[in-house]
């Protein structure tokens, strides 16, 4: 790794020098967490979202992943979803499936992906109430704090506006207090229509993780962790505060160049 430091509250920050350093580090990390979620609970329930985040995930079908990691253990969400069919080239389930999902032994009935035949609102509702069975069931936890889900991981990326999942910056979906999942039929980033967990789920997760790379977010990223004081805009990425979890930031040079906030360790 190249540099790592903890900030006072905004999580651990991990910057890398190249993508191949932080693919490896993050199927690390994943794999940790899974082997730990799986000994204490017996599964691991881990949410994904789109973008980068799965080919940056491609180290886990490799050895010694492949093989170590407890597959069978998985249950996978999203934790953003496009409405769009499954096949289509936009399906954050298609991303996953083809990049990563047929790749290693996952049980296709822990692969929990959307409806994609029903509308933008009725696939946020269904995918809640099902989230709702999985909790009951103790596949996902509950959170001590509140009873939203508490994933054992949520995988976020960040757009260079700063959205997380399909939070958009100054959009209503921000104030969601009490789905777990919603819809948005404007999104900013095509296509329009998307499913997303709200911020009380993303804050109620036991480990949440942000991925990202490129200078292009390096503006989003300074915003998103340095203290910017009082005027600092309501970034979504900034929202992103674990109320008792841990979070981890996995960030490549380019996008933590305008970074301030730690003294980097060689
Ligand atoms: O489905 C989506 O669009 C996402 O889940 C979204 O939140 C994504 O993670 C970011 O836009 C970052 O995407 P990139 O890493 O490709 O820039």
């Amino acid at each position: 790794m190249a540099h790592s430091c903890v900030h006072k509250d905004r999580g651990e920050l991990r910057i890398y020098e190249n993508l191949n350093e932080l693919s490896t580090d993050l199927a690390d990390y994943i794999a940790e967490l899974s082997e730990v979620s799986v000994k204490e609970r017996g599964v691991f329930a881990i949410a994904l979202s789109g973008g980068s985040l799965i080919d940056l995930m491609g180290k886990l079908y490799e050895a010694p992943y492949n093989k170590t990691v407890d597959w069978a253990k998985w249950y996978i969400f999203w934790a953003d979803e496009r409405v769009v069919a499954k096949n289509h080239s936009d399906s954050n389930y298609k991303l996953a499936k083809d990049g990563l999902l047929s790749k290693v032994p996952v049980v296709p009935s822990h692969v929990h992906s959307i409806n994609d035949t029903v509308t933008a609102e009725e696939a946020a509702d269904e995918y809640g109430f099902a989230i709702r069975q999985l909790v009951k069931t103790r596949v996902i936890s509950v959170s001590d704090t509140s009873d939203c889900p508490k994933f054992d991981l949520i995988l976020l990326g960040m757009g260079s506006d700063g959205h997380v999942a399909s939070l958009f910056p100054n959009h209503s979906v921000l104030e969601e207090k009490d789905e777990w999942v919603t819809f948005i039929t404007d999104s900013p980033k095509p296509p329009p229509e998307r499913i997303t967990f709200t911020l009380p789920v993303i804050n109620s997760a036991s480990n949440v993780a942000v991925v990202i790379t490129g200078g292009n977010k390096a503006e989003a990223v300074h915003l998103a962790i340095d203290d910017v004081g009082p005027d600092c805009p309501s970034l979504p990425a900034r929202m992103v505060q674990p109320t008792k979890g841990k979070l981890v930031w996995f960030i490549d040079k380019p996008a933590a160049l305008k970074l301030d906030c730690c003294q980097f360790s060689e």
